[in-house]
């Protein structure tokens, strides 16, 4: 008889994982490979297409193997990856005809320098909730198209497809019978209409983008396709979305005003805006949450380039501590950060202040100040740059009542502590902090019936520990107060 297991595949920037969850959501097993990063010149960031494949396959039979499960025992796979990420193949040989252009790579500038010139800034805005930028994948494909030789007219013949990572795993798992997206994921092109739910007509054309390359586009729990490539029985692919917003469904938030913060190298913010859609006034982006069904639903998010990798430079740069983890000892054995103040823009500070050419800074140093005391204003600097977001998200949209926390620095409980206090609101971190696999394990799991609906799954999201704030109001905006001057001595010291 069937376990009713579920096969989450988590393709991330860093690795490619497989995950294998029971109906109550409790990890069963998991495998992992760390994926190479090739850095081919300047702000370029490429991946292998090959490898990303070959390694999430291997990952997936591991996962089965340690679980002692065979493909009778899942009802259902999910992936989930990272978005933005842009590849090209050829429809017949299924060869991919350059190596995938990853999220963190700029070279697309250019392109978006001249639909800035053409004005169509508020058209973007208004169709995609996004602004003009080389981080999504339509300037990508641009790019992609202009200078693999042939690609355009080949593009133009119908010969080619283009698609995010979760297309390209779709197409390999389904031996490349299936072309097909997810809204969730279709959101970050900077291609697709997210209210109408549509490929734009006027943006593929301000892009010349072949409609013949453009994947099929579903809600994010459907049935995409099966594969048989785990052994013998097929296995339905029952859900697919981008890791950011199978986050937020991993971390059951449902509603409009329920919002996650993921703290990885860098941290990215994500709030449920409901069933209609407003673009930001406050600097974020709108895309589309992952949707159990075709009627649309929105999530604001904003992010910070340098959230745990301060926490690195630290080590790396300073090595005022040897491993990550060591921060919270260091930064809790001083009672504050003695004035001192941190702010990491080492890239430059993304939402809400955009300031690309800002670089980081230290204030408010004195002959006392320790190693400490760093310590303590780098980790505060993680929990300032979030509360920012927050701050300009509420503006936009709501007051949330609590924030749910994840990602590889979420286990740091003094930055949570320190959270708490600088939003005013509970800061829950849930037992399982794996909540980006869970939510395609979710999403899969309600198209093929082992969940019947998003109540169900909120009964089986569990909180860990809770952060309550532990100062009042007025120090509050007396700390923030303190975070923005030292934010604007940066961007004009
Ligand atoms: N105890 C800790 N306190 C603060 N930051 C931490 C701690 N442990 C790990 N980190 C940071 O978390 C990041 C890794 O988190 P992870 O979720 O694996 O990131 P990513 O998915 O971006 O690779 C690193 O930047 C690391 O410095
Ligand atoms: O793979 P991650 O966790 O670094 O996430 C990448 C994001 O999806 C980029 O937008």
């Amino acid at each position: 008889m069937s376990r009713g297991l579920l096969l989450a595949l988590d393709q991330g920037t860093s690795s490619s994982r497989s995950i294998v969850f029971d109906h109550e959501a409790r990890i069963v097993a998991m495998a992992q490979r760390e994926l190479p990063q090739h850095y081919p010149q300047a702000g370029w960031v490429e991946h292998d297409p090959r490898r990303i494949w070959a390694d999430q396959l291997t990952t997936a039979r591991e996962a089965l193997d340690r679980a002692g499960a065979t493909p009778a025992d899942i009802a259902s796979i999910g992936i989930t990856n990272q978005r933005e990420t842009t590849l090209l193949w050829n429809r017949r040989t299924g060869e991919p005809l350059h190596n995938a252009i990853v999220w963190q790579d700029r070279r697309a500038e250019p392109i978006c320098a001249r639909l800035r010139e053409r004005g169509l800034e508020a058209l973007v805005l208004q169709r995609t909730g996004l602004r003009i930028d080389a981080y999504f994948s339509g300037p990508k494909l641009r790019w992609l198209l202009d200078h693999v030789p042939g690609a355009q007219a080949a593009a133009e013949r119908g010969e080619l497809a283009f698609g995010t990572v979760d297309s390209w795993l779709l197409w390999q798992l389904t031996e490349g019978r299936v072309h097909a997206t997810d809204v969730s994921n279709a959101s970050r092109t900077m291609l697709f209409d997210i209210a109408r739910q549509r490929w734009d007509e006027e943006l593929l054309d301000a892009l010349g983008i072949p409609r013949s390359l453009l994947p099929a586009v579903h809600p994010s729990s459907h049935v995409f396709g099966e594969t048989t490539l785990l052994g013998g029985r097929s296995i339905p692919i029952g859900g697919m979305a981008g890791d950011q917003q199978s986050a937020l469904f991993g971390q059951a938030c449902f509603e409009p005003g329920l919002a996650k913060n993921t703290y990885g190298t860098g941290c990215f913010m994500l709030m449920h805006t409901g069933e209609a859609f407003r673009p930001s006034e406050n600097g974020l982006l709108a895309s589309n949450a992952a949707q159990p069904s075709a009627t649309p639903q929105f999530a604001l998010e904003g992010s910070v380039f340098v959230g745990g990798a301060v926490v690195q430079w630290l080590r790396d740069g300073l090595g005022i501590i040897s491993s990550s983890g060591d921060v919270q000892a260091l930064a809790a054995s001083v009672p504050d950060s003695g004035g001192v103040m941190l702010v990491p823009a080492f890239t430059g500070l993304g939402a809400p202040y955009w300031q690309a050419e800002a670089r980081g800074s230290i204030v408010g140093l004195t002959r006392g100040t320790t190693a400490a005391h760093i310590a303590r204003a780098a980790v505060e600097a993680i929990a300032f740059q979030s509360a920012a977001l927050l701050q300009a998200m509420s503006r936009d949209a709501q007051p949330i009542h609590e924030l749910r926390v994840d990602g590889g620095a979420s286990v740091n409980d003094l930055l949570m502590q320190v959270q708490a206090d600088l939003l005013g609101i509970p800061v829950v971190r849930p037992e399982s902090i794996e909540t980006t696999a869970l939510g395609a394990a979710f999403l899969a799991g309600l198209s093929c019936g082992v969940y019947r609906g998003t109540a169900e799954l909120a009964a089986l999201w569990r909180p860990g520990q809770r952060f309550e704030p532990s100062i009042d109001a007025d120090e509050r905006a007396a700390r923030m107060a303190q975070w923005e001057r030292a934010v604007r001595q940066t961007i004009a010291p």
